[in-house]
Order: structure tokens, then sequence, then C-alpha cells
């Protein structure tokens, strides 16, 4: 099943973003307050210039002279003005820069953390569109937008304030005509996060469908289902399309309707202005001043309106990154230790769409030290039961335990030492052999490296230039079967008690196949085997058999019992040995 990701609600991006904010305090009093001095000297010049036109319309004493030195002192704040300006920006970018890293790598640890059983039903193209452009977008913000929107909401607020104590009727009718901004912005807001939300669902959805469709590009070949992989991508690509186009109609009326009311105030101030002066109740200079500050509003309210659309975008953006937070971590599964090392199946449901057990009311238990082989018809559950007995998945209902602890609820670490999982993934990883080998235990030393590593039969390890310090890719390529053998080495290392194999050897060729068997016997001896066969060879070969049939356990035996008892398992061995059967007959040792 595939399952979205969680995205974080308004408070929780409320509680990240205060969380960011105190990670860099410094710089954020830094900010505010370099941007307070900028604004309170952007808001001397208007005062000034008022004063200029008052001592010209009362032309007494030394007008000229008082013209200069109020000229100058405009000039010296409107310079003051500039420069602590500037200063708050490279502040408000280097703030920016700080706090997109720690998302960057917050949302890195978190997506690290993942447990597979939700890392491996995520959508490919969501993890791809939050871990890209829902992070760039998140970066972008803090860098270039934070900086600017933060500069104009302290300006905006002290040219409020200023309008207010210069003359508070004439700050009030400024005010009201600024209510215009207000409505335009709150019709938009509600609108916008839904909108944004879908357009960012629709881009995950496209990508997912984009990178699905590439990553099977020969399923999509050999089955000729080009054309309808095509439909899937136009459908999405329609979606993003109308998704943006929501969001665009938004902006056309917003963009307009905030460009009007911001030419509102001056014209209002203005007019009131001129007849409370017609009638002696303020000077001319007092007018002047409110109307020019009123008219500086504009700066920083075009700034916002420049910006809400992207803080909209980025808002939602940040709550997808954030959301990964809400999705419970490993830690939260260290609760359980298991006492002894039997595996125990009981009553287990498991269904991939909460619509179709694949597993239904299993009931298993597998004995310390005996070889188990489960076989079955494709499609009967077989890996679904290997990875709810490695802990990798949850059944629906029912148990799965290990000496009586829940095999999911065991925390990483303790689960490598009971039980793990061989499949033909064989994961190597950046950095040298040992960095591979360690990662299932930090403190093993170089001797237990090499000797897990002679136990696989990787020999090679003793002809590489730097040995256990090779660089993977750049000084030794792991090829398949290299690659098999670090990874059954992890295993050898991690020291599990059961083994599950699932397909472990199926997709290597003959000759590669015959010697990563050889490594897995070593690998297996002395240990519990639970081997998924799908060769018949390989269930005659075990201690005891189970027989899956769409998510049910039908038998359960040894090769002598089933053969004897004449059911499915006797049908099968019976058709192969007649050369009917579906299995693949080469034999395969468990
Ligand atoms: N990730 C998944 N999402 C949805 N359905 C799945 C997923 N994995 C398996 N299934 C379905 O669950 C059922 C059991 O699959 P499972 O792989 O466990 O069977 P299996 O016996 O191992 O088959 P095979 O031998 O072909 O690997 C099948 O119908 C399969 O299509």
């Amino acid at each position: 099943m595939s399952a979205a990701l969680p995205v974080a609600r308004t408070a929780g991006v409320r509680s990240a973003a205060w969380g960011d904010l105190r990670a860099d305090r410094g710089a954020v009093a830094g900010l505010i307050m370099l941007n307070s001095l900028a604004s309170a000297a952007g808001l001397v010049g208007p005062w000034l210039l008022g004063r200029i036109v008052d001592t010209v319309r009362d032309g007494s004493g030394d007008v000229l002279g008082t013209v200069d030195r109020l000229a100058l002192g405009v000039l010296v704040f409107t310079i003051a003005q500039t420069v602590l300006t500037r200063w708050a920006l490279g502040v408000g970018y280097r703030f920016g820069e700080r706090t997109a890293a720690r998302v960057r790598e917050r949302f890195l640890s978190r997506t690290l953390a993942l447990p597979p059983s939700v890392a491996e039903h995520v959508p490919a193209g969501e993890m791809i569109a939050r871990g890209s452009t829902d992070v760039s977008v998140v970066a972008m913000t803090l860098r270039l937008a934070v900086p600017e929107v933060v500069v104009a909401i302290v300006q905006a607020l002290f040219i409020i304030v200023a309008v207010l104590v210069l003359d508070p009727l004439l700050g009030l009718c400024g005010l009201a005509c600024l209510l215009g901004v207000g409505v335009a912005l709150r019709w938009y807001l509600r609108r916008a996060r839904p909108a944004y939300l879908a357009q960012a669902a629709a881009g995950a959805q496209l990508a997912d469908v984009v990178t699905s469709t590439a990553k099977g590009a020969r399923t999509v070949e050999m089955l000729g289902l080009e054309r309808r992989r095509a439909e899937a991508a136009e459908a999405a690509i329609a979606d993003v399309r109308a998704a943006r186009l929501r969001t665009l109609r938004l902006r056309t009326v917003l963009f307009p309707s905030f460009d009007i009311s911001v030419a509102l105030p001056p014209a209002g101030v203005l007019l009131v202005g001129g007849a409370l002066h017609a009638n002696g109740l303020v000077s001319i200079g007092v007018v002047v001043t409110a109307t020019v500050y009123l008219r500086q509003l504009a700066g920083p309210l075009d700034t916002l309106t420049l910006w809400v659309e992207q803080l909209q975008g980025a808002a939602v953006s940040y709550a997808r990154v954030e959301g990964l937070a809400k999705v419970p971590r490993e830690e939260s599964r260290a609760a359980a230790v298991p006492e002894g090392d039997r595996i125990e199946v009981r009553g287990v449901h498991y269904s991939y769409d909460g619509e179709r057990d694949v597993l239904r009311g299993v009931d298993l238990v597998v004995r310390p030290g005996e070889r188990l082989a489960v076989i079955g018809t494709s499609g009967a559950g077989k890996s679904t039961l290997a990875r709810l007995m490695a802990g990798l998945d949850r059944p629906d209902s029912g148990s799965v335990t290990v000496g009586g602890a829940s095999v999911a609820d065991l925390s990483p670490d303790l689960l490598r030492e009971h039980v793990v999982l061989v499949t033909q993934e064989h994961h190597v990883f950046g950095g040298t052999v040992r960095d591979n080998l360690r990662l299932v235990r930090p403190e093993a030393s170089d001797e237990e490296l090499r000797g897990v590593l002679a136990a696989v039969g990787a020999s090679w390890i003793d002809d590489v230039p730097h040995g256990l310090d090779a660089g993977v890719g750049a000084e030794i390529s792991l090829d398949g079967a290299r690659a098999q053998q670090v990874a059954l080495a992890r295993v050898v290392l991690a020291g599990p008690h059961t083994v599950i194999l699932d397909e472990a050897t199926a997709l290597l060729d003959p000759r590669t196949a015959r010697d990563a068997e050889r490594s897995l016997a070593a690998v297996l001896r002395g240990r519990t085997v639970i081997a998924i066969a799908h060769r018949l060879q390989t269930a005659h070969d075990a201690d005891r058999i189970a027989v899956l049939e769409a998510g049910e356990l039908v038998e359960l035996g040894t090769h002598d019992e089933l053969v004897g008892s004449g059911g499915h398992y006797a049908k099968l061995w019976r058709a192969w040995h007649t050369g009917h059967d579906g299995y693949d007959p080469s034999a395969s040792r468990v």
C-alpha cells in the first residue's frame, strides 16, 4: 500500500518556525534592532520635509539657513536609513542561510530515521518532491523573502505609529483607507493554503508518475504499457495545470486590489488634511509629512504583496517538510526485549490496501535451530510473511513475536541481534568497506571484520590496495556477487539467531549463485533459518515445510509427512518429478 506522508498542521508549523527563530535568536534580535533603527531613520526625512514646508510658509528669520540645515538632515537620515537597511538585510540573509541549512539537515535526519514500514510504502515522487522542491522553496524563502518581509513589516509598523503620533485624526483617516488592503489579504489568505497544498500534491503526483514510469521502463516496454503510462502522465500534468491556474487566479485578484488599496491612504489624507488645514486645525507641514509617510507605506506593502504568494507557497512546503516529524520514530519502538529465540506467528492478518487481506489468520511457530521452508504459488503471501517475521511491517491483527516480544517493536539494534532478512537487494553505501560492514556494529574491530569477510569467502579483500580502507566506487567496485558477500558479512557481524531468506540468490547467474550459496551456507551455520523457497529441492532439504495458499497456512510438516498426506505439497512434489510444476527445479540447499 502506498501511503501519503503526513503534513504538519498550522500549530505544528508555528511551533517549528518558533523553534527555528529561537535557535538563532542573536540574529533575530539583531535583525529587529537594525530594522527598527533603519525605520526610525526613515521617518525623520518626511518630518524634516514638513518642517521645511512650515519654515518656508512662515517666512520669518533665517529661512535659507534653516532650510539648508533641515535639507542636510534629510540627506544624513536618508543615507543612515539606506546603510542600516542594507546591514539588516545582510544579517537577514545570513540568518536565512543558516536556518535553511537547519531545515535541510532536519529533513535529512528525519528521512533517514523513517521506519522501513513507512519508507517502503511512501510513493517515490512524494519523497522526491519534499526533499527537492519543498526544501528548496523553504530555503529560498528563508534566504530572500524572510529578510525583506521582516524589513517591510518593521517599516510599515513604524510608519503607522508615526502617522498616528503626528496627527491622530489624519493617522486614523489613513488607516481607514488601508482597510482595503486588509480585506484583499484576508480574502486571499483564506483560499491560498488549500490551493497551494493542492498544487504541491499535484506536483508530487506528477513526479511519482514520471519516476515510477522511468523506474519500471523495461516492464512498461515489455508489457506494451507506453500509452497507458503516457495517459497517466498527461492526467497528472492536467492536474498540475488546473492547480496552478487556481493559485494564479487568486493572485490575479490579489495584486490589482492591493495596488488600488495602497494608493488610497495618501489621497484620503490629502483630502481630509486639506479640509482640516482650511479650518486651521493642522499645519500644512503636518499634512505634507503625513502624506509622505503614507506614500512611503506603499514600499513595504508592495514588498509584502510581492512575497505573500511566496510565503504562502513556502508555508505549505514548510508544513510538508515538517510533516515528517509526525511519523513515529524508530526510537519509539525500543520498548520490547525478547526472552529466547522462538518465533511465533499468531492469528496474523495483513493487508496492503486496507481492503484485501494477503495474509489470513496465519499461525506458525518456528523452533530455535530448525530450517523451515515456506512455499506457495506466486502471490500467496510468502514475502509478506517474511517481512512481518523480520519486523519490517506490523500485522493488522494477531502477533509476530520473538522470545515473547513483538518483532516490530524491537529497536533496530536489538532486532539485528535476533532476526535478519536477507533478500536479493544488497545495498552498498558510500565510504570504505569498513564503513559498510560497521553499519551493523560500529565497535567491531578490524580482526572481526576480516573474520566475517573470510567466513563468506570474500578473499578479494586481501588483493584490494587499501584493504578495509578501500573506498567503495573509487578504489573498489562492489558488483553483484561482492555486494552480496558484503551484505552477508554484515549478517554474520550482526550475529542474529534467525535468518530469513527471501530470494537471496534468485537473480544471480548460476556461477555467481553457486559461490553465493557457499557464502550463504557459512552464514546460516548454527542459526534458525526460514527460507522462502522458490525451488522444491530447498523445501525437500528443510526440517519442516509450511505451505501458504492465498494468504492461509494450509499445510505444515516434514517433507515425508506432507508427501504422505497427499495435499498441495504432495501434488507439487509429484508434478515436479514428472516435470510439470511451476517451481524452478534447479536445486538450492537451505
Ligand atoms: N507493496 C505492495 N503493495 C500492494 N500489494 C502488494 C505489495 N507487495 C505484495 N503485494 C500483494 O500481496 C500479495 C502477496 O504478495 P507476496 O509478495 O507476499 O507474495 P509471494 O507469495 O511472496 O509471491 P512471489 O512468489 O510472487 O514473490 C500479492 O497479491 C501481491 O500482489
